[in-house]
Protein backbone atom coordinates (compact mmCIF):
# COMPACT_ATOMS: atom_id res chain seq x y z
CA UNK A 1 0.00 0.00 0.00
CA UNK A 2 1.09 3.54 -0.62
CA UNK A 3 1.12 6.24 1.38
CA UNK A 4 1.13 8.73 -1.60
CA UNK A 5 -2.23 11.09 -2.11
CA UNK A 6 -4.22 9.91 -5.01
CA UNK A 7 -5.22 12.29 -7.41
CA UNK A 8 -8.14 13.46 -5.95
CA UNK A 9 -6.21 14.22 -2.70
CA UNK A 10 -3.63 15.59 -5.37
CA UNK A 11 -6.08 17.88 -6.40
CA UNK A 12 -7.32 18.89 -3.17
CA UNK A 13 -3.83 20.05 -2.05
CA UNK A 14 -3.66 21.69 -5.25
CA UNK A 15 -6.80 23.87 -3.65
CA UNK A 16 -5.16 24.53 -0.68
CA UNK A 17 -1.43 25.41 -2.07
CA UNK A 18 -3.46 28.20 -4.37
CA UNK A 19 -5.21 29.63 -1.49
CA UNK A 20 -2.32 29.85 0.60
CA UNK A 21 -0.14 31.98 -2.29
CA UNK A 22 1.85 28.43 -3.37
CA UNK A 23 2.28 27.54 -6.47
CA UNK A 24 1.44 24.67 -8.26
CA UNK A 25 2.71 22.41 -11.04
CA UNK A 26 0.06 21.02 -13.55
CA UNK A 27 1.91 18.70 -16.52
CA UNK A 28 0.61 16.97 -19.62
CA UNK A 29 2.33 14.64 -21.80
CA UNK A 30 3.89 17.17 -23.69
CA UNK A 31 4.35 19.95 -21.99
CA UNK A 32 4.06 21.53 -17.84
CA UNK A 33 2.97 24.85 -16.35
CA UNK A 34 3.43 26.55 -13.36
CA UNK A 35 0.28 27.78 -11.99
CA UNK A 36 -0.05 30.90 -9.20
CA UNK A 37 -3.36 32.45 -8.48
CA UNK A 38 -3.50 36.00 -8.95
CA UNK A 39 -5.15 36.60 -5.62
CA UNK A 40 -2.78 35.33 -3.36
CA UNK A 41 0.46 36.13 -5.66
CA UNK A 42 3.30 37.81 -4.02
CA UNK A 43 5.47 40.66 -5.70
CA UNK A 44 8.73 37.86 -5.24
CA UNK A 45 6.87 34.90 -6.47
CA UNK A 46 5.70 37.15 -9.79
CA UNK A 47 9.63 38.04 -10.42
CA UNK A 48 10.67 34.31 -9.81
CA UNK A 49 8.17 33.33 -12.32
CA UNK A 50 9.01 36.24 -14.84
CA UNK A 51 13.01 34.83 -14.25
CA UNK A 52 12.17 31.81 -15.72
CA UNK A 53 11.61 32.34 -19.50
CA UNK A 54 8.85 30.49 -20.07
CA UNK A 55 6.34 32.15 -21.23
CA UNK A 56 3.87 33.87 -19.05
CA UNK A 57 0.01 34.13 -19.47
CA UNK A 58 -2.69 35.22 -17.40
CA UNK A 59 -5.69 32.98 -17.59
CA UNK A 60 -9.02 34.65 -16.69
CA UNK A 61 -12.60 33.46 -17.74
CA UNK A 62 -14.40 34.37 -20.81
CA UNK A 63 -17.12 36.08 -18.57
CA UNK A 64 -14.24 38.37 -17.17
CA UNK A 65 -12.90 38.65 -20.72
CA UNK A 66 -16.09 40.32 -22.08
CA UNK A 67 -15.69 43.10 -19.40
CA UNK A 68 -12.39 43.77 -19.72
CA UNK A 69 -13.11 43.64 -23.89
CA UNK A 70 -9.91 40.84 -24.36
CA UNK A 71 -11.00 38.22 -26.90
CA UNK A 72 -11.25 34.82 -25.57
CA UNK A 73 -10.12 32.09 -28.04
CA UNK A 74 -9.97 28.97 -25.85
CA UNK A 75 -13.83 29.08 -25.68
CA UNK A 76 -14.79 29.49 -22.06
CA UNK A 77 -11.32 31.26 -21.21
CA UNK A 78 -8.84 33.26 -22.09
CA UNK A 79 -5.22 33.67 -22.25
CA UNK A 80 -4.11 37.19 -21.55
CA UNK A 81 -0.54 37.23 -22.55
CA UNK A 82 1.73 39.14 -19.96
CA UNK A 83 3.67 42.36 -21.05
CA UNK A 84 7.38 42.72 -20.03
CA UNK A 85 6.54 45.37 -17.62
CA UNK A 86 3.24 44.27 -16.39
CA UNK A 87 3.78 44.27 -12.49
CA UNK A 88 1.67 42.79 -9.69
CA UNK A 89 -1.01 45.26 -10.18
CA UNK A 90 -1.61 44.80 -13.44
CA UNK A 91 -2.60 41.28 -12.87
CA UNK A 92 -4.37 41.91 -10.04
CA UNK A 93 -6.33 45.03 -12.08
CA UNK A 94 -7.52 42.18 -14.63
CA UNK A 95 -7.99 39.53 -11.65
CA UNK A 96 -10.43 42.23 -9.83
CA UNK A 97 -12.95 44.38 -10.91
CA UNK A 98 -13.25 46.35 -7.99
CA UNK A 99 -11.48 49.02 -9.59
CA UNK A 100 -13.12 48.62 -13.26
CA UNK A 101 -14.64 52.10 -12.88
CA UNK A 102 -12.04 54.13 -11.63
CA UNK A 103 -9.70 52.68 -14.51
CA UNK A 104 -11.31 51.50 -17.18
CA UNK A 105 -9.03 51.31 -20.15
CA UNK A 106 -6.59 48.08 -19.12
CA UNK A 107 -5.26 47.54 -22.47
CA UNK A 108 -4.73 46.94 -25.30
CA UNK A 109 -4.98 43.00 -24.36
CA UNK A 110 -3.09 40.34 -26.70
CA UNK A 111 -4.90 36.76 -26.30
CA UNK A 112 -2.98 33.74 -26.98
CA UNK A 113 -4.67 31.06 -29.31
CA UNK A 114 -3.57 27.74 -30.05
CA UNK A 115 -1.15 25.33 -28.01
CA UNK A 116 -2.72 22.81 -25.18
CA UNK A 117 -5.23 24.71 -22.88
CA UNK A 118 -6.39 21.35 -20.91
CA UNK A 119 -4.13 22.40 -18.13
CA UNK A 120 -4.86 26.36 -18.15
CA UNK A 121 -8.27 25.19 -17.81
CA UNK A 122 -8.16 22.97 -15.11
CA UNK A 123 -5.52 26.20 -13.09
CA UNK A 124 -8.71 27.91 -13.84
CA UNK A 125 -10.74 25.39 -11.70
CA UNK A 126 -9.02 25.08 -8.87
CA UNK A 127 -8.68 28.75 -8.42
CA UNK A 128 -12.82 28.59 -8.58
CA UNK A 129 -12.59 25.73 -6.01
CA UNK A 130 -10.18 27.04 -3.99
CA UNK A 131 -13.17 30.06 -3.83
CA UNK A 132 -10.96 32.53 -5.22
CA UNK A 133 -10.64 35.10 -7.83
CA UNK A 134 -10.83 32.75 -11.00
CA UNK A 135 -7.36 33.99 -12.35
CA UNK A 136 -4.25 32.43 -12.87
CA UNK A 137 -0.80 33.52 -13.70
CA UNK A 138 0.85 30.72 -15.30
CA UNK A 139 3.73 29.91 -16.54
CA UNK A 140 5.39 27.47 -18.88
CA UNK A 141 7.92 25.04 -17.45
CA UNK A 142 11.18 23.08 -19.29
CA UNK A 143 11.08 20.76 -16.67
CA UNK A 144 7.99 20.43 -15.13
CA UNK A 145 7.98 16.86 -13.09
CA UNK A 146 11.86 18.13 -11.66
CA UNK A 147 10.86 21.62 -11.12
CA UNK A 148 8.40 20.37 -9.44
CA UNK A 149 10.16 18.06 -7.36
CA UNK A 150 13.02 20.74 -6.94
CA UNK A 151 10.62 23.09 -5.66
CA UNK A 152 8.47 20.44 -3.07
CA UNK A 153 5.56 21.66 -4.90
CA UNK A 154 2.23 19.72 -5.58
CA UNK A 155 1.88 18.20 -8.89
CA UNK A 156 -0.74 16.72 -11.01
CA UNK A 157 -0.74 14.99 -14.44
CA UNK A 158 -3.58 15.51 -16.41
CA UNK A 159 -3.99 12.41 -17.69
CA UNK A 160 -5.00 11.30 -13.90
CA UNK A 161 -7.22 14.65 -13.27
CA UNK A 162 -9.11 14.72 -16.51
CA UNK A 163 -11.29 12.12 -15.59
CA UNK A 164 -11.98 13.45 -11.79
CA UNK A 165 -13.14 17.21 -13.62
CA UNK A 166 -16.53 17.48 -12.76
CA UNK A 167 -17.00 13.85 -10.98
CA UNK A 168 -19.29 14.46 -8.11
CA UNK A 169 -18.17 13.79 -4.48
CA UNK A 170 -19.63 10.88 -2.46
CA UNK A 171 -20.54 11.86 0.72
CA UNK A 172 -20.33 10.13 4.25
CA UNK A 173 -22.54 10.34 7.25
CA UNK A 174 -20.14 11.16 9.62
CA UNK A 175 -22.40 12.02 12.54
CA UNK A 176 -25.96 12.56 13.82
CA UNK A 177 -27.23 13.96 16.96
CA UNK A 178 -29.95 14.99 18.45
CA UNK A 179 -31.00 19.13 18.32
CA UNK A 180 -34.19 20.21 19.95
CA UNK A 181 -34.76 23.17 18.15
CA UNK A 182 -37.35 26.16 19.03
CA UNK A 183 -39.45 25.17 15.89
CA UNK A 184 -39.52 21.43 16.78
CA UNK A 185 -37.86 19.53 19.56
CA UNK A 186 -37.80 16.12 17.17
CA UNK A 187 -34.38 17.67 14.86
CA UNK A 188 -31.72 15.83 14.07
CA UNK A 189 -28.41 17.45 12.61
CA UNK A 190 -26.50 15.62 10.43
CA UNK A 191 -22.92 16.14 9.39
CA UNK A 192 -21.59 14.88 5.77
CA UNK A 193 -17.80 15.16 4.87
CA UNK A 194 -17.35 14.30 0.96
CA UNK A 195 -14.32 12.12 0.41
CA UNK A 196 -12.38 14.91 -2.24
CA UNK A 197 -11.33 17.17 0.62
CA UNK A 198 -14.24 19.81 -0.11
CA UNK A 199 -16.47 21.27 2.18
CA UNK A 200 -19.31 19.54 4.58
CA UNK A 201 -22.61 19.96 4.03
CA UNK A 202 -25.05 19.44 7.15
CA UNK A 203 -28.88 18.17 7.27
CA UNK A 204 -31.33 18.72 9.55
CA UNK A 205 -34.17 16.29 10.12
CA UNK A 206 -37.35 17.49 11.62
CA UNK A 207 -39.18 14.70 13.40
CA UNK A 208 -39.53 11.12 11.60
CA UNK A 209 -40.34 11.94 7.56
CA UNK A 210 -42.85 9.20 5.74
CA UNK A 211 -40.32 8.15 3.34
CA UNK A 212 -43.55 6.59 1.79
CA UNK A 213 -44.58 10.05 0.84
CA UNK A 214 -43.10 12.90 -0.38
CA UNK A 215 -41.19 14.41 2.14
CA UNK A 216 -41.31 18.30 2.46
CA UNK A 217 -37.84 19.30 1.95
CA UNK A 218 -35.39 22.64 1.70
CA UNK A 219 -31.90 22.87 -0.31
CA UNK A 220 -30.46 26.02 1.63
CA UNK A 221 -27.29 27.39 0.20
CA UNK A 222 -25.13 29.07 2.84
CA UNK A 223 -25.99 33.03 3.36
CA UNK A 224 -23.57 34.03 6.70
CA UNK A 225 -25.17 37.86 5.70
CA UNK A 226 -28.93 36.67 5.43
CA UNK A 227 -28.85 33.25 7.77
CA UNK A 228 -27.14 34.97 10.77
CA UNK A 229 -26.11 38.69 10.42
CA UNK A 230 -30.01 39.38 9.28
CA UNK A 231 -29.06 41.41 5.87
CA UNK A 232 -31.78 42.97 4.05
CA UNK A 233 -30.16 42.50 0.82
CA UNK A 234 -31.41 39.02 -0.17
CA UNK A 235 -34.65 36.75 1.51
CA UNK A 236 -32.42 34.41 3.01
CA UNK A 237 -32.82 34.27 6.07
CA UNK A 238 -36.81 34.49 6.11
CA UNK A 239 -36.15 31.57 3.90
CA UNK A 240 -34.51 29.64 6.16
CA UNK A 241 -36.88 30.20 9.39
CA UNK A 242 -40.07 30.27 7.52
CA UNK A 243 -38.55 26.60 5.73
CA UNK A 244 -37.75 25.25 9.51
CA UNK A 245 -41.36 26.54 10.86
CA UNK A 246 -43.35 24.73 8.15
CA UNK A 247 -41.23 21.63 8.80
CA UNK A 248 -42.26 22.17 12.74
CA UNK A 249 -45.93 23.37 11.70
CA UNK A 250 -46.03 19.83 9.89
CA UNK A 251 -44.36 17.94 12.51
CA UNK A 252 -41.81 16.61 9.68
CA UNK A 253 -39.16 17.72 6.68
CA UNK A 254 -35.78 17.50 5.87
CA UNK A 255 -33.22 20.87 5.17
CA UNK A 256 -30.14 20.56 3.80
CA UNK A 257 -27.72 23.09 4.65
CA UNK A 258 -25.60 23.65 1.67
CA UNK A 259 -22.10 24.85 2.44
CA UNK A 260 -22.12 27.33 -1.20
CA UNK A 261 -21.86 30.77 -0.15
CA UNK A 262 -22.70 33.44 -2.61
CA UNK A 263 -24.11 30.66 -5.00
CA UNK A 264 -21.21 28.70 -4.71
CA UNK A 265 -18.28 31.77 -5.08
CA UNK A 266 -17.47 31.94 -1.33
CA UNK A 267 -18.69 34.70 1.16
CA UNK A 268 -15.15 36.97 -0.08
CA UNK A 269 -16.14 36.94 -3.39
CA UNK A 270 -19.88 37.18 -2.50
CA UNK A 271 -18.85 40.86 -0.52
CA UNK A 272 -16.73 41.53 -3.82
CA UNK A 273 -19.77 41.29 -5.58
CA UNK A 274 -21.86 43.47 -3.23
CA UNK A 275 -19.06 45.51 -3.43
CA UNK A 276 -19.92 46.10 -6.97
CA UNK A 277 -23.69 46.19 -6.55
CA UNK A 278 -22.98 49.62 -4.82
CA UNK A 279 -21.33 50.58 -8.01
CA UNK A 280 -24.78 50.04 -9.90
CA UNK A 281 -24.13 46.53 -10.85
CA UNK A 282 -27.22 43.88 -10.53
CA UNK A 283 -26.46 40.67 -8.79
CA UNK A 284 -25.66 38.68 -12.23
CA UNK A 285 -23.76 41.21 -13.76
CA UNK A 286 -21.62 41.56 -10.84
CA UNK A 287 -20.96 37.95 -10.77
CA UNK A 288 -19.94 38.16 -14.44
CA UNK A 289 -17.72 41.10 -14.21
CA UNK A 290 -15.68 39.11 -11.59
CA UNK A 291 -15.61 36.10 -13.70
CA UNK A 292 -18.18 33.89 -12.76
CA UNK A 293 -21.17 32.37 -14.20
CA UNK A 294 -24.71 33.62 -12.69
CA UNK A 295 -24.86 30.26 -10.64
CA UNK A 296 -22.03 28.12 -9.41
CA UNK A 297 -23.53 26.01 -6.99
CA UNK A 298 -23.46 22.26 -7.78
CA UNK A 299 -27.41 21.16 -7.00
CA UNK A 300 -26.19 17.46 -7.53
CA UNK A 301 -24.84 17.33 -4.11
CA UNK A 302 -28.57 17.96 -2.34
CA UNK A 303 -29.53 14.87 -4.36
CA UNK A 304 -26.72 12.51 -3.16
CA UNK A 305 -27.58 13.71 0.62
CA UNK A 306 -30.97 12.75 0.23
CA UNK A 307 -29.97 9.39 -1.47
CA UNK A 308 -28.02 8.89 1.84
CA UNK A 309 -31.10 9.83 4.01
CA UNK A 310 -33.37 7.31 2.21
CA UNK A 311 -35.74 10.31 0.54
CA UNK A 312 -36.35 9.68 -3.20
CA UNK A 313 -39.74 12.00 -3.47
CA UNK A 314 -40.00 15.61 -2.17
CA UNK A 315 -41.83 18.54 -1.92
CA UNK A 316 -38.84 20.91 -2.54
CA UNK A 317 -39.57 24.52 -0.94
CA UNK A 318 -37.70 26.38 -3.26
CA UNK A 319 -38.74 29.69 -6.41
CA UNK A 320 -35.88 28.20 -8.19
CA UNK A 321 -36.66 26.01 -10.97
CA UNK A 322 -32.96 24.83 -11.55
CA UNK A 323 -32.95 23.11 -8.39
CA UNK A 324 -36.60 21.36 -9.01
CA UNK A 325 -34.97 20.40 -12.78
CA UNK A 326 -31.07 19.46 -11.22
CA UNK A 327 -33.23 17.06 -8.47
CA UNK A 328 -35.30 14.97 -11.37
CA UNK A 329 -32.08 15.00 -13.46
CA UNK A 330 -30.39 13.00 -10.47
CA UNK A 331 -33.38 10.66 -10.07
CA UNK A 332 -35.02 12.64 -7.17
CA UNK A 333 -39.08 13.50 -7.51
CA UNK A 334 -40.04 16.50 -6.93
CA UNK A 335 -44.11 15.67 -6.31
CA UNK A 336 -44.94 19.30 -5.67
CA UNK A 337 -42.82 22.63 -5.54
CA UNK A 338 -43.99 24.64 -2.63
CA UNK A 339 -43.25 28.54 -3.30
CA UNK A 340 -41.44 29.96 -0.16
CA UNK A 341 -42.37 33.72 -0.48
CA UNK A 342 -41.14 35.41 2.38
CA UNK A 343 -38.97 38.38 3.25
CA UNK A 344 -39.30 41.09 0.52
CA UNK A 345 -38.22 44.69 1.44
CA UNK A 346 -37.17 47.77 0.22
CA UNK A 347 -33.75 46.18 -0.13
CA UNK A 348 -33.94 43.39 -2.01
CA UNK A 349 -36.96 43.91 -4.13
CA UNK A 350 -34.75 44.82 -7.19
CA UNK A 351 -32.29 41.82 -6.41
CA UNK A 352 -35.40 39.38 -6.03
CA UNK A 353 -37.13 41.14 -9.45
CA UNK A 354 -33.43 40.43 -11.07
CA UNK A 355 -33.42 36.70 -10.23
CA UNK A 356 -37.03 36.71 -11.56
CA UNK A 357 -36.18 38.52 -14.87
CA UNK A 358 -32.03 36.72 -15.39
CA UNK A 359 -32.54 33.23 -13.45
CA UNK A 360 -36.08 32.64 -13.99
CA UNK A 361 -37.24 32.60 -10.52
CA UNK A 362 -40.76 31.66 -10.11
CA UNK A 363 -42.36 35.05 -8.46
N1 LIG B 1 -23.06 35.77 -5.79
C1 LIG B 1 -24.07 36.22 -5.05
N2 LIG B 1 -24.68 35.37 -4.21
C2 LIG B 1 -25.72 35.84 -3.49
C3 LIG B 1 -26.17 37.17 -3.60
N3 LIG B 1 -27.22 37.31 -2.74
C4 LIG B 1 -27.39 36.11 -2.15
N4 LIG B 1 -26.50 35.22 -2.60
C5 LIG B 1 -26.35 33.79 -2.31
O1 LIG B 1 -27.39 33.13 -3.00
C6 LIG B 1 -27.70 31.93 -2.36
C7 LIG B 1 -29.21 31.91 -2.15
O2 LIG B 1 -29.53 30.65 -2.22
P1 LIG B 1 -30.98 30.01 -2.07
O3 LIG B 1 -31.60 30.47 -0.78
O4 LIG B 1 -30.79 28.57 -2.31
O5 LIG B 1 -31.85 30.71 -3.18
P2 LIG B 1 -32.31 30.48 -4.63
O6 LIG B 1 -31.36 29.91 -5.57
O7 LIG B 1 -32.83 31.82 -4.98
O8 LIG B 1 -33.51 29.46 -4.54
P3 LIG B 1 -34.79 29.43 -3.62
O9 LIG B 1 -34.51 30.23 -2.39
O10 LIG B 1 -34.92 27.97 -3.33
O11 LIG B 1 -35.90 29.95 -4.41
C8 LIG B 1 -26.91 31.91 -1.06
O12 LIG B 1 -25.76 31.09 -1.24
C9 LIG B 1 -26.49 33.36 -0.89
O13 LIG B 1 -25.27 33.50 -0.19
C10 LIG B 1 -25.50 38.03 -4.50
O14 LIG B 1 -25.86 39.18 -4.69
N5 LIG B 1 -24.47 37.52 -5.21
ZN1 LIG C 1 -28.76 35.62 1.26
Amino acid sequence: MSFAPDPSEQIARARGDLRMGVPVVIVTESSGILVQASETLTLERVKAARALCGETVLAITSRRAETLKARAYDGDFARIIVPADADLRWIRALADPSDDLRTPMKGPLKSAREGNTTPHRIALQLTKDARLLPSALITELENPVKFAQDHQLTILFTVQIEPLLGKSAHYNDIVHARLPMEVSETGRLHVFRPDDGGEEHYAIVVGTPDRNKPVLTRLHSACFTGDLMGSLKCDCGPQLRGALAQMGAEGAGVLLYLNQEGRGIGLANKMRAYSLQDQGFDTVEANHRLGFEDDERDFRIGAALLNQLNISDVRLLTNNPAKIDMMQKTGITVSERVALKVGENRHNKEYLQTKADKSGHLL
